[in-house]
């Protein structure tokens, strides 16, 4: 099937906001050719911080009992507005006119995710809800724009996450080494590539909390002043706590077996309230609690490993991306947590690859391959019982 005749050279932006809510990511790129052959060029990124009362009116929505129709159906053509305004922000930076844009994809803002069947009134299902008007991205800037891809790979039996991996398929597959990517944003996730792999031998699953600890406990313990550990200072100046790493540790997430994913339900500010009032009861120091989440995302990370991907493949190297790439004692850790397995530890900027651009590339990516309706889902990685076209477009 194809929607809309496929062009040779196609400059498509992609939007993505994530759990973090620290911002519009906008990714300008030139795709050419087929979009399953992997030649993209990022023209152009551009991060728009969220202004201070939009990202508190997300947060407000993670909270289900403050998250009433009313507000979400108002955060949803407001973010619409935002990301238009991202759209057209990026394409000027470029110095490219609207008229050459051929479509947006826009991740959307993930209000509440609850990848696991539910059997509420013995209806079995699973849901995902993601905002930000696409019918609003399109009106504003006059391009077509697909949005809401997550409930189409749900609606198949996936969990409508990672999505990412099916780009990393195609941007960064090698022949002779198995390559293990590690996203750190609020959520970290993994895809592995296999040497030589085929689309049907790539997994992925979200390795557990990316920042989204370090920034919750950073906010809580400044008063809100500080929003992320920058550079890992802090982290810097602390020892790890062993008996509050083995209770992180314990949690029942990394027990579970891929394909599996998470996010704010578990480890957001419920799990950070009572983690703070835990903190403060055993008078760890504020510096020792950063060191011990900071150490606690790495061990999450090598816990992945060991567990779920060493038993079937040996990785030769770990490139990590995402804004946690930025946190110098997290790196750090991991670098050390993963010496045992001879894994190389690399960041994306070592490949010549943009860290926050990521995830905004990968949504230009799959928008692509939705107007020429073809599939933009690995169904090994979302566990859903065949691939599918996701995403919606608003002409
Ligand atoms: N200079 C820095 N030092 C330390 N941490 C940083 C720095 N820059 C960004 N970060 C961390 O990265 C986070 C943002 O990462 P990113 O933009 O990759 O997340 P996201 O895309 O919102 O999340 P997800 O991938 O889970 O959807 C910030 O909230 C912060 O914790
Ligand atoms: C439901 C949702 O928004 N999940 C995000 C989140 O952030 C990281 C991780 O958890 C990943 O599963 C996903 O995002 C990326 C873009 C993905 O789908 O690959």
């Amino acid at each position: 099937m194809e929607l809309f005749k496929r062009k040779e050279i196609r400059k498509v932006i992609g939007l993505m906001s994530g759990t973090s809510v620290d911002g519009i990511d906008a990714a300008l790129v030139e795709i050419t050719g087929d979009s399953n052959d992997g030649r993209v060029k990022l023209l152009e990124f551009e991060n728009k911080p969220f202004p201070e009362e939009i990202r508190a009116g997300i947060f407000d929505l993670f909270d289900t009992g403050h998250a009433t129709v009313d507000k979400i159906g108002y955060m949803n053509m407001l973010l619409g507005e935002l990301y238009a305004q991202a759209a057209v922000s990026v394409a000027k930076k470029a110095g490219i006119g609207m008229e050459e844009i051929g479509c947006i994809g826009s991740h959307g803002q993930t209000i509440y995710h609850h990848p696991q069947i539910c059997g509420k009134d013995g209806w079995p299902v699973r849901y995902t809800v993601q905002i930000g008007e696409g019918a609003v991205i399109a009106n504003r800037t006059g391009i077509p724009c697909v949005s809401d891809f997550r409930v189409a790979d749900m609606a198949a039996g996936g969990q409508g996450a990672p999505l990412v991996p099916f780009t990393e398929y195609l941007l960064y597959r090698s022949s002779s080494k198995t390559i293990l990517l590690q996203n750190i944003g609020g959520i970290g996730n993994i895809t592995v590539l296999p040497a030589g792999c085929n689309a049907g031998e790539v997994y992925a699953f979200d390795t557990g909390p990316g920042n989204m600890i370090i920034d919750g406990l950073m906010s809580r313990f400044t008063g809100g002043k500080k929003k992320m550990d920058e550079g890992g200072c802090i982290a810097a100046g602390g020892s790890i706590d062993a008996s509050l790493l083995k209770e992180l540790c314990s949690h029942e997430y990394f027990d579970e077996r891929p394909p599996k994913s998470t996010g704010r339900e578990l480890f957001g500010d419920i799990y950070i309230n009572q983690l703070y009032d835990r903190i403060q009861a055993s008078d760890i120091s504020f510096e020792d609690a950063m060191a011990t989440v900071t150490d606690f995302t790495a061990w999450s990370i090598e816990a992945s490993y060991q567990r779920y991907i060493l038993p079937h493949h040996l990785a030769d190297q770990l490139l990590i991306g995402g804004g946690g790439s930025y946190n110098r004692v997290l790196v750090d850790r991991i670098r050390k947590r993963l010496k045992q397995y001879k894994v190389e530890v690399l960041l994306q900027e070592d490949l010549g690859f943009n860290s926050d651009a990521k995830e905004a590339v990968a949504f230009a990516l799959l928008a692509d391959c939705t107007m020429q309706g073809r599939c933009n889902t690995i169904s090994s990685v979302t566990g859903a019982n065949r691939p599918v076209v996701m995403g919606k477009i608003s002409l």
